[in-house]
């Protein structure tokens, strides 16, 4: 089935429709949006249901995330598209309750089992940031408020394998406060335990570290990144319920010229049983973010592209 996150045009409420209490997950908000007729593709479904529903027309729509879900009845494929752009004010059509819901609000909304991932899709951005080593600190902030000021970047992985913890730190908490300016996310390429000592919004975790681990290592209010290349790793991150997750590398990049790339269509068959957002990494640039996208990533994650 298609479904579909319309955003409001300052971008920062989305569209819930609460289900009838006599259908299927009755009295639960969703995604407006409904089954695929034969022969129809998932926007063709979309717009003819988004019509039918909330009397609106769709002008553009981008994928955002497919979810796979087995619920004790049946399996579903949710085919989820971001839509910014349409014509008319939307109404419940059939009586439905409609309501603009604020982003930070939407946990705290009942919805059906397999929608988690859309939520956790709505709130990311396509482009994930990661920061370079650099060992001038002041020349570190400049690059960071840089990339955050006229690339608008909203997502920040602070990786600083050369620092201890202390320097780490320090630095983590000067990042912090740019990122705070710009309404920018940090997470921390760090133990968990860090996150004790700087109010960053998450934690991103090797691919050794997240192997190590039997449950998720923070609460549930933060973000759990992690990096994976390979279906065992993305299991494991779904297992112990990772927000969202890096795949690579998709190229060949500089750094690991022995690592044979994964390629677009084996990310696109990994990314498709995910269950989570996942942000393509490895010799990626804003440009690629749009065909990252096309194949069922959030987008794309880059050090270099970033970072000049
Ligand atoms: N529309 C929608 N359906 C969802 C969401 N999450 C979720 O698990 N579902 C499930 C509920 C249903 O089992 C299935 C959608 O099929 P449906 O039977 O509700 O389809 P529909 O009534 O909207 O069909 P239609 O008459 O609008 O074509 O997907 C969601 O966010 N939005
Ligand atoms: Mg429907």
């Amino acid at each position: 089935m298609a479904a579909a996150a319309i955003i409001s045009a300052d971008g920062k409420d989305v569209l819930l429709a609460r289900r009838p209490s006599n259908v299927d997950q009755g009295g639960l908000w969703e995604f407006p949006g409904g089954k695929l007729a034969p022969y129809e593709t998932g926007l063709e479904a979309l717009k003819r249901e988004l019509h039918e529903e909330l009397g609106i027309e769709i002008r553009r729509a981008q994928p955002l995330i497919r979810i796979h879900h087995e619920y004790p009845d049946k399996h579903i494929l949710l085919d989820v598209w971001q839509v910014k752009d349409f014509l008319g004010e939307p109404f419940g059509r059939e009586g439905q309750a409609v309501r603009w819901v604020p982003m930070d609000e939407l946990f705290s909304y009942p919805f059906p089992a397999a929608n988690l991932p859309i939520l956790r899709a709505v709130k990311l951005p396509s482009e994930y940031l990661i920061t370079d080593e650099e060992s001038d600190e002041a020349l570190f902030d400049s690059r960071l408020e840089r990339a955050l000021k006229e690339d608008g970047i909203r997502l920040v992985q602070l990786r600083a394998k050369q620092l201890d913890d202390d320097a780490y730190v320090a630095r983590a908490r000067r990042a912090l406060e740019l990122c705070r300016k710009y309404g920018a996310r940090l997470v921390l390429n760090s133990e968990p335990e860090l996150l004790e000592r700087v109010e960053a919004d998450g934690v991103h975790l090797t691919s050794a570290r997240l192997m190590t681990l039997e449950r998720r290592p923070i609460s549930e209010d933060k973000w759990l990144s992690a990096s994976t290349h390979d279906k065992a790793q993305l299991d494991q991150a779904a297992r112990i319920g990772c927000d969202f997750v890096t795949l690579s590398p998709l190229r060949t990049t500089p750094s690991h010229p022995e690592v044979p790339p994964i390629g677009w269509h084996d990310f696109q068959q990994l990314v498709e049983r995910a269950g989570m957002p996942v942000y393509a990494l490895g010799g990626m640039t804003r440009h690629d973010a749009s065909h990252a996208r096309a194949v069922g990533a959030q987008g794309i994650a880059s050090i270099r592209d970033f970072w000049q």
